[in-house]
């Protein structure tokens, strides 16, 4: 059967892996839990991807979930809480109606011993055998954090045969000492096999694409290097500001919120050599040489910015990120990053790989761009522009090649042109996965590729705890950017200093090329 199969016999393919491989979709019983079922992210992240995992039959078949938090609520209160993120489709009905038959709702405080043992009971009395497998999500701010850990340890964790699996959430630490304290934390309590560290990116398609891409093809390897490659840029933007979450934002800032995590696991996987195989074990070893390789960051290697209202923009637009109550009014936190990172390796000695994350900025897009190198010894008075592999992340997942060919026709002259895989285009009615759904999956399934392990942590966070010292002890005064703009124009002067090359020539005809 082929990739292009529809939507149904893809879900076939997942459940006969599962089977076959895993071992799953047998009749043991599952109690998936969230700690801080009340909240955002529950609602809006966790009880949404658990609910399609569980529409299209991909969990184990005697899964309950459970409900945990603080308020006094009923299963029929988190309903209401979930029900605008659920895309219930009207097929649905039936199945989400049996959903939430198979929830329950417990409330308890999060260091209260006795309430841990209320919440062991309720997961035991849907544990129809002796024993069942348990997986905790913990989606809770750090604050309790430390506490449930220690009652899920204490008191919710199975008995054999059956495993307890722990998915955590960022932020893990805020520098290389907190986030030290808590891997030892949970060391003391857990095994690192127990221990799920989510990071989202890992989630998404085209992050998991990266390496079929580089290792399932001849044509890209022997250029991705410093032969071939002037230099790599990593992007994350998004078109709105922080929108009342400033309080939050506001004590972490942009590097700790994406580029520490989810910019640095995709540097990662680009950068990383090719793993010995696709065990966790060996891609993971593999993520961590390329973090050792990696230099510490100062001041001098980024460019820091704050957006502010645009007095001519539409709404939210008009609002700079100190306008949000929720922010300090002298707030230096910033709210856009870029940041050149050198890794001084065989491979990439000499190539910068430039990471650049921002809110409040001209589009939403995130991602991976490899500039090749002039062309040597041009026979055509320097025509040829650079070549381009662009890996689009989101929206509109797609790889493209940016490349010179002959202008059509009785000329000699040439033109820009692409080689172009846009997903919507070559896979037609394809529903891919959300990220949370195929890492809560992974959980299922015992699979931690897609998850951080402690040591690759330890690394992230050499890299950029330097750099988060000064900014933190320093308070270096971020450029303005206007709201829906590309950023400071000094990001731009960066890159340019760091060897990328902007045209501004290149154009795209868009979806009609397909057509
Ligand atoms: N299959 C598909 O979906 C395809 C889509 N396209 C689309 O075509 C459009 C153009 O393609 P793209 O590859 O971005 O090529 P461009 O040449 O337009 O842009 C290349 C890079 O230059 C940066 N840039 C833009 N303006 C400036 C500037 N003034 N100074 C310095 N750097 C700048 C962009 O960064 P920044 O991110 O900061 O703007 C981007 O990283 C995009 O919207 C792209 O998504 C193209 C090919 C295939
Ligand atoms: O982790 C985070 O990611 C989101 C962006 O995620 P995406 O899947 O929508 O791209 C970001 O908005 C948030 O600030 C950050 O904490």
């Amino acid at each position: 059967m082929g990739w292009l199969a529809s939507a149904e016999s893809t879900l076939d393919l997942l459940r006969h892996s599962l089977e076959a491989e895993r071992g799953l979709g047998v009749s043991a019983p599952h109690v998936f839990v969230i700690m801080g079922a009340s909240g955002d992210l529950a609602k809006k992240k966790i009880y949404p991807a658990i609910w399609w995992l569980f529409r299209d039959k991909l969990l184990p078949e005697n899964t309950s979930i459970v409900g945990y938090a603080r308020s006094k609520l009923e299963v029929s209160d988190i309903r209401e809480k979930c029900d605008k993120f659920m895309k219930v489709r009207s097929e649905d009905r039936e199945r989400y109606e049996q959903f939430w038959s198979v929830n329950q709702y417990v409330s308890g405080t999060y260091d209260d011993p006795a309430a841990f043992d209320a919440l062991s009971e309720a997961i035991s009395a849907l544990e129809t055998e002796a024993t069942g497998n348990r997986l905790f999500y913990l989606a809770l701010p750090p604050s309790v954090f430390g506490d449930v850990t220690c009652g899920i340890a204490r008191h919710c964790m199975t008995t054999n045969p059956g495993w307890s699996r722990i998915i955590v959430e960022k932020p893990f630490g805020r520098d290389a000492a907190s986030s030290a304290q808590l891997s030892a934390h949970l060391s003391s309590l857990f095994t690192e096999s127990q221990i799920y560290r989510i990071d989202h990116y890992l989630g998404k398609e085209m992050v998991q694409n990266l390496m079929t891409l580089r290792f399932g093809n001849v044509l890209f390897e022997p250029t991705w290097n410093r032969n071939h490659l002037a230099c790599v840029t990593i992007t994350f933007k998004e078109p709105f500001g922080t929108k009342g979450r400033g309080g939050y934002f506001d004590q972490f800032g942009i590097i700790r919120d994406v580029m520490q995590n989810h910019l640095l696991q995709i540097l990662c996987l680009v950068a990383m050599e090719k793993p010995c195989s696709t065990a966790a074990s060996d891609i993971r070893d593999e993520k961590v040489k390329v973090l050792k390789c990696t230099r510490q960051l100062g001041l001098e290697d980024v460019v820091l910015g704050q957006y502010v209202g645009d007095p001519h923009g539409d709404g939210d637009a008009r609002q700079g990120y100190l306008d949000d109550p929720t922010v300090p009014k002298d707030s230096v936190t910033p709210t856009f990053a870029a940041a050149v990172l050198r890794i001084d390796n065989e491979r990439w000695e000499g190539v910068p790989f430039i990471l650049r994350c921002g809110k409040a900025l001209n589009e939403r897009k995130a991602e991976v761009r490899l500039q090749y190198r002039d062309v040597a010894g041009d026979i055509f008075r320097g025509q040829p522009h650079r070549n381009e592999l662009v890996i689009r992340l989101q929206p509109g997942e797609a790889v493209y090649v940016k490349m010179m060919t002959k202008r059509p026709g009785m000329t000699f002259d040439m033109e820009e042109t692409e080689l172009d895989l846009t997903y919507s285009a070559r896979y037609k009615d394809l529903k891919l996965p959300d990220a949370y759904e195929r890492l809560l999956l992974d959980v299922f399934c015992g699979a931690q590729m897609h998850f951080v392990r402690s040591d690759e942590l330890e690394h992230a966070w050499r890299i950029f705890t330097p750099l988060l010292h000064v900014i933190d002890e320093q308070k270096p005064k971020p450029v303005p950017y206007r709201y829906g703009s590309r950023g400071p124009a000094e990001a731009d002067e960066l890159s340019r200093g760091l060897g990328f090359r902007y045209t501004g020539s290149y154009s795209w005809k868009g979806d009609d090329a397909h057509l």
